[in-house]
């Protein structure tokens, strides 16, 4: 499936990935994914479980190599993690030893920026994810939230390209990843990276994208992974999710998805 805006960050062109399970089997998880990411653009990845979707992160994020097609970033074919590629798990993944402040700070000070600068890029994305009180704080005092917003800032200070998000809000409780989805919806205004975001939750996609793109399939589905339907959405930001219009777009991909599955894997597949 093809952006009409150029130029690319990301062309992932019959992409296919197949794992060695156990006993030496071959698990196929993805084949012939086909996706073209303009540079700014914002992405979604849905589907029900083990359609591939964190698959499909990795690859970009370079933690794991693709079996077959071509996979390239902004820089060129993508062969190991780059700081062009910036993730944000559901883990947080903070430096607990460190405190607010110097977790954002970890990435241009590893990069040998110059002090100014470094101070600089941490205030800047403090102020972003509204914890400039926090700054001295360490992770642990912090709630799950929060965590999350320091999370996102650590990433965003090191200027990545490319935002990769698998679950990033998927362990909060659902006022605090509303508020989160509002925002990274700003953060993104701001900053404009290109974001390849994977989610459970059709709702919450249809929130935050330019275009979700619904894949279908895996291995524990008899076919691998594979992109069946995409949606774009031009609906103004914020988006309003009680707005008609929102629904419409909503019903159309809960019904791509569901099209595909059979009745035993309907409960995998979060409406909201
Ligand atoms: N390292 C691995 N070795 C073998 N099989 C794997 C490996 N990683 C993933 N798989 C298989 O690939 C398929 C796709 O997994 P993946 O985690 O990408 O799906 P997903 O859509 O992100 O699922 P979920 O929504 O549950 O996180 C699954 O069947 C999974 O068991």
């Amino acid at each position: 499936m093809t952006a009409t805006a150029t130029p690319l960050a990301l062309r992932i062109k019959d992409v296919g990935k197949t794992y060695t399970g156990h006993r030496g089997t071959a698990v196929e998880a993805l084949r012939g994914i086909d996706l073209d990411v303009a540079e700014g653009e914002f992405v979604c990845l849905v589907g029900a479980s083990g359609c591939g979707k964190s698959t499909l992160l990795r690859l970009v994020a370079g933690f794991e190599d693709i079996t077959s097609g071509q996979l390239d970033a902004r820089n060129g074919p993508v062969d190991g993690p780059g700081p062009d590629r910036g993730v944000v798990f559901q883990d947080y993944g903070l430096f607990p030893w460190l405190t607010v402040a110097a977790n954002i700070a970890y990435g241009p000070r590893q990069r040998g920026l110059p002090s100014a600068e470094i101070t600089a890029r941490t205030a800047r994305y403090l102020t972003m994810v509204q914890l400039d009180s926090f700054a001295e704080r360490y992770p642990s005092e912090l709630s799950g939230g929060m965590q999350q917003r320091v999370a996102i800032a650590r990433v965003l200070a090191n200027d990545p390209a490319v935002l990769l998000m698998d679950e990033p809000f998927g362990a909060l409780d659902s006022l605090t990843r509303e508020r989160l989805q509002h925002s990274l919806t700003e953060i993104w205004q701001q900053v404009r990276p290109t974001v390849l975001f994977v989610t459970h939750s059709v709702e919450e996609a249809l929130f935050l994208a330019d275009r979700v793109i619904v894949m279908s399939g895996g291995p524990n589905h008899g076919v691998p992974g594979h992109i069946v339907h995409e949606e774009r959405v031009t609906l103004a930001r914020p988006r309003d999710v009680t707005a008609p219009e929102f629904n419409t777009i909503k019903r159309r991909l809960l019904d791509a998805i569901h099209a595909q599955l059979p009745d035993v894997a309907l409960a995998s597949v979060a409406p909201g």
